[in-house]
């Protein structure tokens, strides 16, 4: 599917289509579908990191929130969406050991005890061994610093989940 086919979605179909680019934030494409016509992917994007960083403080901790623990409760029950399985899987955090996976367990608890947030990184591109290491060195920094990372984060997994949207045959299940 290519940008000038995005432009022409009606904006039910946009919403089933790129709903869940962020994690869990519809809201988000649903807005940003009044900006079409995109020239370009990257204007499309654009558009969404543009919602997201004019959100207050309190909607960038609300779209962190969104976000399922790495190797947590939801991966556990299966209760992931389909992409967050995928990208989950991917970084092998469905396959710890048993120190590892308890590792994680008490580092995100740890995080989200002093963020009020859980920890968000961009699984697709760090493997187990960097998402611990990232996990563990972030619950040192500060409240702002990290409300700022972790929506980077959050941008990255939605360019991944957008160019993988792109980039597939096209033919969606509507
Ligand atoms: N807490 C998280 O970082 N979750 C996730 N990152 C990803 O890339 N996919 C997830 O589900």
């Amino acid at each position: 599917m290519d940008i000038a086919a995005v432009n022409l979605l009606p904006y039910e179909d946009f919403v089933n289509i790129f709903g869940n680019v962020v994690e869990k934030c519809p809201i988000i494409p649903a807005a940003v579908w009044s900006r079409r016509p995109f020239v370009s992917v990257k204007a499309f994007e654009a558009a969404i990191n543009e919602f997201i960083d004019a959100l207050p403080e309190s909607g960038k901790e609300g779209i962190l929130r969104c976000h399922p623990d790495l190797a947590g409760r939801d991966l556990k029950s299966g209760t992931l969406t389909r992409e967050s399985q995928e990208e989950q899987a991917g970084a092998g955090m469905d396959a710890l050991s048993s120190s590892e996976a308890a590792r994680m367990a008490r580092l995100n608890e740890e995080y989200k005890k002093r963020f009020g947030f859980p920890f968000v990184i961009c699984a697709r591109i760090n493997d187990k061994a960097a998402i611990l290491q990232q996990l563990s060195a972030r619950c040192q920094n500060e409240l702002a610093v990290e409300r700022a990372r972790g929506i980077e984060e959050v941008k990255k997994i939605c360019h991944l989940r957008i160019n993988t949207l792109l980039l597939s045959d096209g033919t969606f299940k509507l």
